[in-house]
Parts: C-alpha cells; sequence; structure tokens
C-alpha cells in the first residue's frame, strides 16, 4: 500500500520539486486538493487528516496557521521559517547529531532547514563539534543562490520581459544584518553570536555556493586546509547526501560554478585557500539540499524507508 502524502502549497516552486521527486515511486501517493478548495482551511485539514505525511510549502504566515490548528497526531514537514528555532519542532537535518535521524523518525513536527541557513551549518557544525573553532569564533558568510530561491514571486520578478537592468547583475541583500535564517544558524552550530551574513542573489535559476571564510590563526586548533578536509572527510564519512571534494586547480580551471549542483539533491564541501586564509565551501541546489530534495530526505526517514529514496544524488 502507497504513503498518502499531502503538499499544501501543491503548487508553489518547492511543492512542484517535492512533486518531481515522487515522479517513478509506487510506494508514495500524493493527494490532490481541488483547485477551488487550494486555500480553503478546513478542506486543507482534511487532507492532512487523510495524509501519513504533510508536506507546508506555504509562506511562514500561512504555515503558522495551518500548523497550529492541526491536531498532534497529523504528521507535518513545514518547509518555511515558521518553526525551525521552535522547541516543540525537530530541525530536519540528518547529518546534524549522531541522534537526529532517531529524533526525525519519532517526531510528528519536523521543520526543513533554509537554504542558506543549510550551508553554514554543514560547514560550522564540525568546527564546533571537534573543538577546532572556539564557539564565539567571529564567523563571516556569504553565501550566492540561483533566484528560485526567492519562490514564485522572484522567479516572475526574472523573468519579466520588461525587468530592469538591476536583475542583470548579481544583487547582495539582507544588508542590516537581519536574515531570517540567522537564528537557526546560531541555534543549530550553538555559536554565540550568529555570522556577519551576506546573501546575494544572481541572473540564474538554481544553485548555491556557500562560503565560510576562517583565519587559521584564530582557530582553536590550528589545522592547515589540508587537515581540515580529512578531519571533514572522517566528519561526514557516512552521509549520503554530503560529499567531501577534493578540488583540482587544473581541471577546474580555478573557477567554482554556483549553478552546477541543479538538480541535484547532493552537498559537495570543498576546503581551499592558502597556509592562513582558508575558504570553507558547499555547493548545492537550493531547491535539493536547500529545500524539496532535504523534505523528501526527511520524510523517507520519518517513513523508516532509505533515507535517500527517490533523491538524485549523481
Ligand atoms: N524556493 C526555495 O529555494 C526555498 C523555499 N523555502 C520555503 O518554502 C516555502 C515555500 O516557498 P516557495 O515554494 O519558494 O514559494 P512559492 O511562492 O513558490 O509557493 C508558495 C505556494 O503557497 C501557496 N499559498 C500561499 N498562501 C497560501 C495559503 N494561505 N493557503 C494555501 N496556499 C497558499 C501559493 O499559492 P499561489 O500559487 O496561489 O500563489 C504558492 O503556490 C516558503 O516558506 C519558502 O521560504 C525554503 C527553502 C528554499
Ligand atoms: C533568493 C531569496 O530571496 N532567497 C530566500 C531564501 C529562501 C529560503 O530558504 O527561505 P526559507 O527560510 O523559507 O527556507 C531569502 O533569502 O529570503
Amino acid at each position: 500500500m502507497a504513503y498518502k502524502i499531502y503538499i499544501d502549497g501543491q503548487e508553489g516552486t518547492t511543492g512542484l520539486k517535492i512533486q518531481e521527486r515522487f515522479h517513478g515511486r509506487n510506494d508514495v501517493e500524493v493527494l490532490k486538493i481541488p483547485e477551488e478548495y487550494r486555500k480553503d482551511q478546513d478542506a486543507r485539514l482534511e487532507m492532512m487528516k487523510l495524509s501519513d505525511i504533510t508536506f507546508l510549502c506555504l509562506p511562514d504566515a500561512a504555515s503558522r496557521e495551518i500548523a497550529g490548528t492541526a491536531e498532534p497526531y497529523i504528521r507535518i514537514l513545514d518547509t518555511s521559517t515558521a518553526h525551525r528555532t521552535n522547541a516543540d519542532w525537530v530541525y530536519g537535518m540528518p547529518e546534524l547529531n549522531p541522534d537526529q535521524r532517531a529524533r526525525i523518525q519519532s517526531s510528528n513536527r519536523v521543520s526543513v532547514p533554509g537554504c542558506h541557513a543549510t550551508g553554514f551549518i554543514m560547514l560550522v557544525k564540525p568546527l564546533i563539534s571537534l573543538g577546532i573553532a572556539d564557539r564565539d569564533y567571529p564567523f563571516i558568510c556569504h553565501s550566492i543562490t540561483g533566484y528560485s530561491g526567492g519562490g514564485k514571486n522572484m522567479i516572475a520578478q526574472y523573468g519579466a520581459a520588461n525587468r530592469g537592468e538591476d536583475y542583470n547583475s548579481p544583487r547582495q541583500y539582507g544588508l542590516p544584518q537581519n536574515h531570517k535564517h540567522l537564528a537557526e544558524m546560531r541555534a543549530m552550530t550553538e555559536i554565540k553570536e550568529p555570522p556577519v551574513f551576506h546573501p546575494i542573489v544572481a541572473d540564474y535559476y538554481s544553485g548555491m555556493l556557500v562560503t565560510v571564510s576562517l583565519h587559521r590563526r584564530l582557530l582553536k586548533k590550528k589545522l592547515t586546509s589540508e587537515e581540515l578536509l580529512r578531519e571533514f572527510k572522517d566528519y561526514y564519512n557516512d552521509q549520503p547526501v554530503i560529499h567531501i571534494m577534493d578540488y583540482d586547480y587544473e581541471t577546474e580551471d580555478g573557477f567554482l560554478p554556483a549553478g552546477k549542483l541543479s538538480d541535484s539533491d547532493k552537498l559537495e564541501i570543498y576546503i581551499l585557500g592558502q597556509e592562513e586564509r582558508i575558504s570553507l565551501i558547499a555547493r548545492y541546489d537550493n531547491l535539493g539540499k536547500g529545500a524539496s530534495g532535504a523534505a523528501v530526505q526527511c520524510m523517507n526517514i520519518m517513513l523508516g524507508l532509505p533515507e535517500e529514496t527517490g533523491l538524485q544524488l549523481k
């Protein structure tokens, strides 16, 4: 018998990408709400009751509203920012801690990590857990993303025939240091202060590069980039979605394109730089490990299935 899945926000960017990952799977049946009831609270709650898992692919306020009304037995995976640092919800990053998979599997309320936050946490958590950096290390992070990260509205803005010139070049935002992912970045890594964070959106559809800058002399354990690479390989050794990469400057031509993993669900980590100044870099798809791929990975765990089922990991 197939698991019944309801996607609230099924016509949105993240909702559609979740459905794509179910193509060819006969263990999953997607429940469809009639178009005219797509925003009807009672009809949506009925669909949630019929489901084994409900995905919320909604703006934050709509997620809060429906999750606040749903009965506790309904199993919810929320892709929005609304519940990520809420103690009643489990953070949907299986790689976060040794017991995180078990917590995800047994919970009825799982919050999928933010796209920028995913890369930052994947890069910084090992530094803190392994005692390589102190919790008060002054982290700086910049993150470049494709415009699908901004959902339907931003996709329409970038696709508009009469769009302004500003859209032609990368645009930095979050300038007052108030980005909505800062809270989860701090909470999940247990660092004292959130990073100075520079998100940048650019004129390509999807894919991300998240970079954390390190000064070796400020680390507690003064490891070189080669030593850090070995530590990261050990740390993420058993993780099917995380790949710690060797980088060849000659074959790669010295570049790291942000869109290379578009349509993939894996996350690559690079550790580059020189003796003193080191870059930790995560590359993935904002719609893959940054949203829909991560959501499906969590769903698999909640249902007791192999976590990579239906994911694109090549
Ligand atoms: N895009 C990305 O890369 C990522 C997105 N997220 C998060 O995932 C969530 C969904 O984002 P995304 O898919 O990009 O957004 P979209 O704007 O593409 O889609 C949101 C969907 O929700 C629907 N919706 C809005 N309000 C309601 C409501 N009250 N009741 C029912 N449906 C409603 C919209 O309907 P309509 O079609 O009528 O507008 C739309 O289909 C957001 O919280 C976002 O921040 C997280 C990580 C990455
Ligand atoms: C390009 C762009 O605008 N991206 C969004 C991130 C989308 C996302 O991850 O939002 P959630 O917190 O809901 O997961 C932003 O930075 O606000």
